[in-house]
This record gives structure tokens, sequence and C-alpha cells, in this order.
């Protein structure tokens, strides 16, 4: 077991949060009273749209950032006055690589050893391990810089877990990759976590949060608005999705919305959405009340082109907590987008990213 382990409290969550701010110094109110319980060896996924607040609180856990208000306990140390313990018990893949692509994958390792003080001698055997662990043993001499997207991605995961931290912090991940190497990543987060790390997630990706995450929160404007495993949050979107196609344009869907929504066909709780393709139902009666609604339809003289009755999914849980479905950005299957995270890093790299905090830092 790693020496740090023996100093935690077996009882303490990996992360207990409570009324948690962040206000950036141009005003911007980025985290608003979050309140965070993640217990040990939890798969936790947090959800909300892009600015949401969801790197801001990142970097508040892993004490990259000071909050304005509240209190964290990471691992059973406080964040504020306990912040070298904090970083030396979680591991943090941030948003941008920082996988170095001058560096060989084993000498990427070995630095990040460095960084976090990786004892000498458990530095090769800690090497070997991770490499084989994410699928990289084969390559272990080559440049980074000759690696694909999921292979960096690999190795990026790979430096966060050097010091093999009971925790770690995984910031959009798999963002840009294709679907096999997502998957990849995947097997490898489970593997992890069923080795006993909790992990901490962020996603564009629903069905990786639907696939992962033993349970979920949504933020939305930097406030907290939803909570619960997968199966609950599907739950409370109440009923099943009728998806219809509607022939015509976006004046025909808004003319089957309108139906819809006041052809008394469904309960007035009832979601109606206007879709690219036609229309969304969300209701306790769309199974049975599905074909009224066709033959609403075709009276008014709309042609129905397609028709569907389906379980909510993480998507319509996003559609029904924030009124919007989830940006995919860099979703294209191409290993380009890590291109656009570095681009991305640069413009972070404004000064709050810096450490601050820690009266021990
Ligand atoms: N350094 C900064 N200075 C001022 N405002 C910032 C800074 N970094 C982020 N913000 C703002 O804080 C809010 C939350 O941003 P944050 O990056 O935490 O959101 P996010 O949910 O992680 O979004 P994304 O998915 O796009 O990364 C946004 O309004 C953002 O514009």
């Amino acid at each position: 077991m790693c020496p740090t382990l023996l100093v935690l409290t077996v009882t303490d969550d990996a992360i207990a949060a409570e009324g948690v701010e962040l206000t950036y110094a141009d005003g911007t109110q980025a985290v608003r009273g979050v309140d965070l319980t993640v217990p040990r060896g939890e798969f936790f996924g947090f959800l909300g749209p892009n600015g949401a607040g969801k790197t801001t609180t990142i970097k508040t856990l892993v004490t990259l950032l000071r909050p304005t208000a509240g209190s964290i306990r990471v691992n059973g140390f406080d964040a504020l006055t306990e912040s070298r313990s904090v970083r030396e018990t979680v591991g943090y893949m941030a948003q941008e690589t920082s996988v170095d692509p001058e560096l060989t994958a084993r000498e990427n390792l070995r630095f990040a050893c460095d960084a976090y003080g990786v004892p000498r001698s458990d530095r090769a055997d800690r090497i070997d391990e991770l490499l084989e662990l994410v699928d990289l043993a084969d390559v272990a001499d080559k440049k980074a810089d000759d690696f694909s997207g999921g292979m960096q991605k690999r190795l990026d995961a790979a430096t966060a877990l050097v010091h093999r931290p009971p925790l770690v912090f995984l910031d959009e991940p798999t963002t840009g990759l294709d679907p096999k190497a997502r998957n990849r990543l995947w097997e490898y987060f489970r593997r992890i976590n069923e080795r006993g790390t909790t992990i901490f997630l962020t996603t564009q990706y629903l069905e990786e949060a639907d696939e992962l995450c033993d349970r979920l929160a949504v933020i939305l404007d930097g406030e907290l608005v939803s909570e619960g495993s997968p199966a609950e949050l599907k739950q409370e979107v109440g009923g099943e999705i009728l998806d219809v196609s509607v022939e015509g344009d976006e004046g025909d869907r808004r003319t089957a919305a309108r139906i819809a929504r006041d052809g008394d066909i469904f309960e007035p709780s009832a979601a109606v959405d206007v879709s690219e393709e036609g229309i969304t139902v969300t209701s306790e009666r769309a199974r049975s009340k599905g074909t009224d609604l066709l033959v609403a339809l075709r009276d008014e003289g709309l042609t129905v082109t397609g028709f569907n009755v389906r379980a909510p999914t993480l998507d319509d849980v996003f559609l029904a907590i924030t009124g919007e479905h989830v940006e995919t950005d860099g979703a294209d299957g191409s290993d380009t987008a890590v291109d656009s995270l570095a681009a991305d890093g640069g413009e972070r790299a404004e000064g709050d990213d810096r450490f601050e905090g820690g009266d021990d830092a």
C-alpha cells in the first residue's frame, strides 16, 4: 500500500466540499455555493454546459485556485491549510495535455516521477507498470510527438498516476478522440477505478458518463442543479421519449410542436421540444397516446416520416435540466483536437491557474 494511504482516515470521503464559491478577479462568479461529497472508490461524473464552472470547481479541489468562500476536504486534508498533502494525494489530468512531445513516453513518466517526488528505487517498476496499463509498453522509447492524440491522452493519464494517488481528476479526458481511442481510455479508467482509485470525471460525452459513472452531478451557472445515479437522473425526466419526424421546414415542426402541446393529448407537465427532424415529446403517456398525436398531426395536414418511443438517455436529462443539448466540439473523430487543447492551454495561461493557495504550499 502507498505510504500516503496509511495516513488517511478510513471514514473520510475522498471529497467533502461545502458552500464552495469562486469569483475571478474580473468579477465572474464561476462557482456559487457548491456542496459535493464523493465517497472513496466512487466513479463520479461532473457534467454541465460549456462555461458552467466544471474546470473552476476542479481547480479549487486540487488547490490550483483558492475558493472565495467555503470549505474543502480532499482525502481528509483541508484544501486551504494542507494543500501540499492534497496535491500529494491527487492526480490531475487537465484539459490541456501535459505531455512533452520532445520526450519519449518513458521520459515523460520519469519527469512526472521527479515532479511528484516518487522514490528513485520505485521509479523503473512504476513506469513499466503504467506503460503496460495504458498499452504503451511497445512504444515506450518513442518520442510522444509521433503519437496519435489517443496515445498522447493515455500517456497524459499515466503521468497523473505515477505517485499512485487514491483520487484522480480527469477533465474532459477523451475530448476529440475517435470512438476506438475513447473506448480504450474507458477500459483504462475502469481498470484504475477497480483497483480502488476514486475518479472525478468531467466529460462532454453523455454516453461516457452513462457508461462509466456510479453517480453524477450537473452544474449550471456555477450551481449544482441535479445529482444522482444515471438511472435516477433518467427517471427524473418523467416518462418516455417520443421522437416524431415531420416533413417540411421549421414552420411545420413548430406547428407540430403546438399541436402536441395544445391538443389535450399529453399531461400538462409533458415537455415538447422542436428537434432537427421534427419534435420530441417527453411524457408518461408517450407510448399510449403516440398514435393520437399522429392522427392530430395528419388532420392538420402534416406528413409524419418517422416515429419512435424510447427510454430517456442522459442527453434528454441534460436537455431537461439545462435547456440545451451538450455541445461536443472536436468530436469528429479526428485526433487533431489535441492541437486545439494546446491552444486552449495558451488562452488559460493568464494568471489564475498558478498554484496560489495553501499555507503549507
Ligand atoms: N481565468 C478566468 N478569469 C475570469 N473568468 C474565467 C476564467 N476562467 C474561467 N472563467 C469563467 O468562469 C466561468 C466558468 O468557467 P469554467 O472553465 O470553469 O467552465 P467549464 O464548465 O469548465 O467550461 P468548459 O467545459 O468550457 O471548460 C465561465 O464563465 C468562464 O468564462
